[in-house]
C-alpha cells in the first residue's frame, strides 16, 4: 500500500505544469523515504494498517451496518437491530484499539527517524566550510534546520497517512457501491469526478501562496535573528523603530497571504459543501425513487449516503493532498540542498609536527573570497619554530585573512601553505586545527559555566589542569570572585562577563589546548588599559615556547617581535625587525609615526 501511495504521489506530482520541478520533488520523496529504511516494516505496517483500518472498519463496514440497522428499523426486525448495534460497537472498539496501537508504533518510527535526520543535519552543518556561513544568513540556515526539517515529519506523519486513507476509503467505497447498486454508484462517482476537477483547479494557486508564505516566514526568522544577535546595536542607535517596521512589513505580508489562503480555502470548502449536498440530494432522490419502486431498499440508500461521503472525501482531498505534498517536499528539498552542500576536506591522517625549523610557510599564496580582486595576492611569509611574527598594515590589507587561511577556513587558489615543512594538504583539517591555538579579537564563549568554556581547549583535562590554565591566564582570581566560582553560568556568548574577563578565559582555553602554534588576532584591541595589561601579561606567558603569529594594529605592541610583515592589498610589502623597518622609512615607518603622533595628541 505504501507503494500504491507512492505511485499516487507520483501521479499527483506529475500532473499539471512545471514538470521538471515536480520530477525533482519525486526524487525528494524517494530520498525522504530512504531515511525510513531501517524502520520500514514498523512504519509501513503502522501507517498503512492504521489508515486501512480507519477507512475500512470505521467507514466502509460501518456503512453496511447502517444498512442493516435502517432495514431492521423499517421492517421492525428487533433481533437484526440488536445484532447490528452490537456489531457496530464491537467494530468500533476493535478498530479504535488497533488504530491506537498502530499509531503509537508508526509515530515511534517517525520520532527515531527524525532524530537521525536532525543529528545528520547538525553534524553536516558543523562540517560546512566557513564560506557557507559567510554567504548565508544565519536565519535562513536556522529556518532550513527547523521549519523545513519539520516538513519531513509532516510528510511521514500526515501527508502519507492522508493519501493512504483517502485512496483506501475512496476505492473501497466505490467497490462497495458497485456491489450494492451500480446505477447509483455511477451517479455518485460522476459527482466525485466533478469534485476532483474543481479541487485540482485550486491546487496550483494554493501551492503558489504556500511557497510565498514559506519565503515570508524565512524572512521573519532572519529579521528575528538579526534583532536578537544585534540587540546592543539596535539599542545604541535607537534602531528599534526601523527594525520593528521591517519586521512588521514582512509579518503583514505573511498575514495578508495567510488571509488570502484562508479565503480561498473557505471558497473551496463552500464549493465542496454544495457539491456534497448535491450528491446527497441526488442519491436520496435517485435511491428513494428506486426504493419506492422496490428497485432497492431504504437501508441500501442509507449505506449509499455514507459511502458517497467517502468517495466525495477522496476526490475533494486529492487537490489538498497534492498541494500539501508539494509544500512539504519543497521544504524537504531545502533540507537536502543543505545536506548536499560540500563539507570541508578531510585530508590524510598523519602524525603531527615534523622536525622542520620552519613552523609555517606561505609561498605565493593567492586567495579571493568570491569574484573580484584577490584578498591575498601572491603573499609569501615564513615563521620559524619558536619565533613571534607580527602582521601589521592598513585596514583591509589581508592580515586576518592570513590567519583564517592558516586555520584552514578556506582553501587557497594557488601557491602553497606549509606547516613544519609539509604541505597543508597532507594534513587533515582537524590535525591542522589541533596544532593551533587561536585567540580572536573578541573571545567566543558558549552558554554554560566558566569551567566548561575553559575545558573546550581539552575535553580530557582534569579540574586541576583547568585551574592551572586559569591561573596562567590571570583569570583565577576573578573566577573565584564569581558567585559560583568555576561553575558560574556566564550567559549566551559570555554576556555576564567583561571583555577582558572573556578574553582571559579564552586564553586559559588556549593554555589548556597546549598547541605549538599560537594565532593572535588583535586580542587586546577591544580592551581598556587595565584589562589590556592583564591580558598582555597572560599572552606573554602563553607565547613562551610557542610559535606565534600576531595580528596587530598598534605598532607599539609588536616592537619586540622577531619579524614583522607589513601586509598591504594582499601582499607583503615590507619585512624585518622593528628597527630595520623604521630605518627603511617605508610604509611601516609612516604608520608608526602617525600612531605616535595620535598618541601624543
Ligand atoms: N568574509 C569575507 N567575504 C568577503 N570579503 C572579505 C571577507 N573578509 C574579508 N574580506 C575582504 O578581504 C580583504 C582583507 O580583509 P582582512 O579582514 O583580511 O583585512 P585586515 O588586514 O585583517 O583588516 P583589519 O585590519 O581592518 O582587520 C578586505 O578587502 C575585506 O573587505
Amino acid at each position: 500500500m505504501v507503494q500504491g501511495a507512492m505511485r499516487e504521489a507520483e501521479c499527483v506530482l506529475l500532473g499539471g505544469g512545471g514538470r521538471m520541478v515536480k520530477l525533482q520533488y519525486w526524487q525528494e520523496f524517494k530520498r525522504a523515504m530512504s531515511y525510513m529504511k531501517p524502520r520500514a516494516w514498523t512504519y509501513g505496517i503502522g501507517i498503512v494498517g492504521n489508515n486501512v483500518i480507519a477507512a475500512l472498519g470505521l467507514n466502509i463496514l460501518m456503512a453496511f451496518i447502517y444498512k442493516d440497522i435502517v432495514n431492521a428499523a423499517v421492517g421492525s426486525d428487533m433481533p437484526l437491530l440488536l445484532r447490528s448495534i452490537g456489531t457496530a460497537f464491537a467494530l468500533l472498539a476493535v478498530s479504535s484499539l488497533l488504530c491506537t496501537i498502530l499509531t503509537y508504533r508508526y509515530n515511534a518510527s517517525i520520532r527515531y527517524t527524525m532524530t537521525d535526520i536532525r543529528q545528520q543535519t547538525f553534524r553536516h552543518v558543523q562540517r560546512l566550510p566557513m564560506s557557507r556561513f559567510e554567504n548565508t544568513h544565519s536565519g535562513e540556515m536556522l529556518s532550513r534546520m527547523t521549519n523545513d526539517l519539520n516538513t519531513i515529519e509532516h510528510l511521514y506523519a500526515d501527508s502519507l497517512g492522508g493519501i493512504i486513507y483517502a485512496v483506501v476509503v475512496g476505492f473501497a467505497a466505490a467497490i462497495a457501491m458497485f456491489a450494492l447498486n451500480w446505477p447509483i454508484a455511477l451517479f455518485a462517482i460522476a459527482l466525485g469526478i466533478l469534485t476532483f476537477y474543481v479541487n485540482t483547479r485550486f491546487a496550483d494557486s494554493f501551492r503558489k501562496i504556500n511557497d510565498e508564505i514559506q519565503r515570508g516566514t524565512g524572512k521573519m526568522t532572519q529579521a528575528l535573528s538579526d534583532v536578537i544577535s544585534g540587540v546592543p546595536l539596535v539599542k545604541m542607535f535607537s534602531l528599534g523603530g526601523v527594525i520593528i517596521r521591517k519586521y512588521d512589513q514582512t509579518n503583514e505580508d505573511v498575514a495578508g497571504l495567510s488571509t488570502k489562503r484562508t479565503r480561498k480555502y473557505a471558497y473551496l470548502d463552500s464549493v465542496n459543501s454544495v457539491l456534497g449536498s448535491l450528491s446527497f440530494v441526488g442519491i436520496v432522490i435517485v435511491g428513494g425513487a428506486m426504493a419506492l419502486k422496490k428497485g432497492t431498499d431504504f437501508g441500501t440508500v442509507m449505506a449509499f449516503i455514507k459511502l458517497q461521503g467517502n468517495i466525495g472525501f477522496m476526490f475533494s482531498q486529492a487537490g489538498n493532498l497534492a498541494t500539501d505534498v508539494q509544500r512539504v517536499l519543497a521544504g524537504a528539498n531545502r533540507v537536502f540542498e543543505l545536506l548536499d552542500d560540500p563539507v570541508e576536506r578531510e585530508g590524510s591522517e598523519r602524525s603531527l609536527l615534523g622536525d622542520e625549523k620552519k613552523a609555517i610557510e606561505l609561498d605565493g599564496a593567492v586567495f579571493r573570497y568570491g569574484e573580484g580582486a584577490p584578498a591575498l595576492d601572491r603573499l609569501s611569509l615564513a615563521v620559524e619554530r619558536g619565533q613571534t611574527v607580527a602582521l601589521v598594515g592598513p585596514s583591509g590589507g589581508g592580515k586576518s585573512t592570513v590567519v583564517k587561511l592558516l586555520l584552514g577556513f578556506y582553501p587557497i587558489e594557488s601557491g602553497s601553505v606549509k606547516y613544519w615543512g609539509r604541505s597543508g594538504q597532507s594534513y587533515s583539517l582537524s590535525e591542522v586545527r589541533d596544532m593551533i591555538a587561536y585567540v580572536p579579537q573578541e573571545a567566543y564563549l558558549f552558554d554554560g559555566t566558566i569551567e566548561e568554556n575553559i575545558r573546550y581547549g581539552n575535553m580530557d583535562a582534569s579540574r586541576e589542569a583547568i585551574i592551572a590554565a586559569a591561573k596562567a591566564a590571570n583569570a583565577h582570581e576573578f573566577i573565584q570572585e564569581q558567585p559560583d566560582g568555576y561553575l558560574t553560568a556566564i550567559g549566551e556568548r559570555g554576556s555576564r562577563l567583561s571583555g577582558g574577563q572573556k578574553q582571559r578565559i579564552a586564553i586559559a582555553r588556549a593554555f589548556l589546548k597546549n598547541a605549538p602554534i599560537l594565532l593572535l588576532d588583535e586580542p587586546t584591541s577591544a580592551l581598556d588599559a587595565e584589562s589590556e595589561k592583564q591580558v598582555q601579561d597572560a599572552l606573554r606567558m602563553l607565547a613562551k615556547g610557542r610559535t606565534v603569529i600576531l595580528v596587530a594594529h598598534r605598532l607599539s605592541t609588536v616592537e619586540h617581535a622577531d619579524r614583522i610583515y607589513v601586509i598591504d592589498r594582499g601582499q607583503s610589502v615590507e619585512e624585518g625587525r622593528h628597527e630595520e623597518l623604521i630605518r627603511k622609512q617605508g610604509l611601516y615607518e609612516r604608520l608608526y609615526r602617525l600612531q605616535l603622533k595620535d598618541a601624543a595628541g
